[in-house]
């Protein structure tokens, strides 16, 4: 029975390049059946921590589990990996290549002629079917390397930025594969720049920043924790009225709203009653921010 269903988890992983400090002591897990996106600045680690995941590089002290049990040379051929170097065959038609790696993996000739044609199917290159990786466009050559790392039916999927320099047609087929791989148990965990895309796709989201996990969570646990922004819409308000209260920033105002951001343990409740004072409030919520304010403020320190 393969591992199908079990989670991948990352533990106390750390990682030195000389003086560099790559990854320090993070840990995290991709639950069976989650896409886990996996965010942070050029260098943060990202890669490392996949190559780490994947086995192909090894870290300096702490585990990589699979199914609750460190990973073997059995259960890392059963991970679907795609590089961020691209790491086709050049001069390999499309075909070819897909049915070499899919024998590689340890199916027969005809399963893995079969299972390439899936997937080239699958992923709209049935005209380049025949042709060189080499002469392919950058995103089709992408979608090559899709294939590629789906061709064994892996149980994990560990994907290195995938989604960089596909076109919007090519983004909705990439995922719609990952939900889908998803949705059969396997756990998925890919790492991206494009941070709308990462909050509209993945489950859990993890934010790195020089080496270590400074958040994860769901985007809605995310966001809830970082929520200090009001927006209050008080029609009969003097422009200004909120600039007195103590803790309160006023971000933006118009004749219609007021966007506010709060100090850390600043009452709402008092800005409400505040607001009151001016006349009738229609509108007064909480702003959540999008992932990309939250990941600019993370990163940029703003919390560990
Ligand atoms: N082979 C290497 N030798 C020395 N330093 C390295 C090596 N690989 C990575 N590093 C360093 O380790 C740190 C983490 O790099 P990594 O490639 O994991 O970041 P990343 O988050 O994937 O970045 P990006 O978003 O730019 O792809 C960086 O400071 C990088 O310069």
């Amino acid at each position: 029975m393969s591992p199908e269903g079990a989670d991948l988890a990352l533990d106390q992983v750390s990682k030195s390049y000389g003086q560099v400090v790559a990854l320090d002591k993070i840990s995290f897990d991709v639950k069976a059946g989650e896409l886990f996106g996996f965010v942070g600045s050029n260098g943060a680690g990202k890669t490392t921590a996949m190559r780490i995941a994947l086995g192909v590089l090894a870290a300096d002290s702490g585990e990589v589990r699979f199914g609750g049990a460190p990973i073997t040379p059995r259960t890392r051929s059963r991970i679907g990996y795609m590089p961020e170097e691209r790491g086709l065959y050049p001069k390999m038609k499309v075909f070819d290549q897909l049915a070499y790696l899919a024998e590689l993996h340890g199916l027969s000739g005809s399963d893995a002629r079969q299972r390439a044609d899936g997937w080239i199917d699958r992923l709209g290159l049935r005209q380049r079917r025949l042709d060189e990786v080499q002469k392919l466009s950058l995103g089709n050559q992408q979608r090559v390397q899709l294939a590629a790392a789906l061709v064994h039916d892996p149980a994990v999927l560990v994907l290195d930025e995938p989604f960089s320099g596909l076109d919007p047609l090519a983004v909705d087929v990439m995922s719609e594969v990952l939900r889908e791989k998803a949705a059969t148990g396997v756990p998925v965990v890919f790492s991206s720049h494009q941070l709308d895309l990462v909050e509209r796709l993945c489950d859990r989201i993890g934010i790195i920043r020089s080496g270590r996990l400074v958040a994860c969570g769901t985007v809605t646990e995310l966001t809830a924790d970082a929520s200090s922004q009001l927006i209050v819409s008080a029609p009969r308000a003097e422009a200004g009225w909120a600039k007195q209260l103590p803790g309160v920033t006023v971000l933006d105002e118009d004749a219609e709203r007021t966007v506010l951001e709060l100090d850390p343990g600043v009452d709402d409740q008092e800005v409400l009653r505040a607001a009151l004072e001016t006349g009738p409030v229609r509108e007064f919520r909480r702003r959540r921010p999008t992932l990309t304010e939250l990941f600019r403020n993370v990163v940029s320190g703003g919390r560990k």
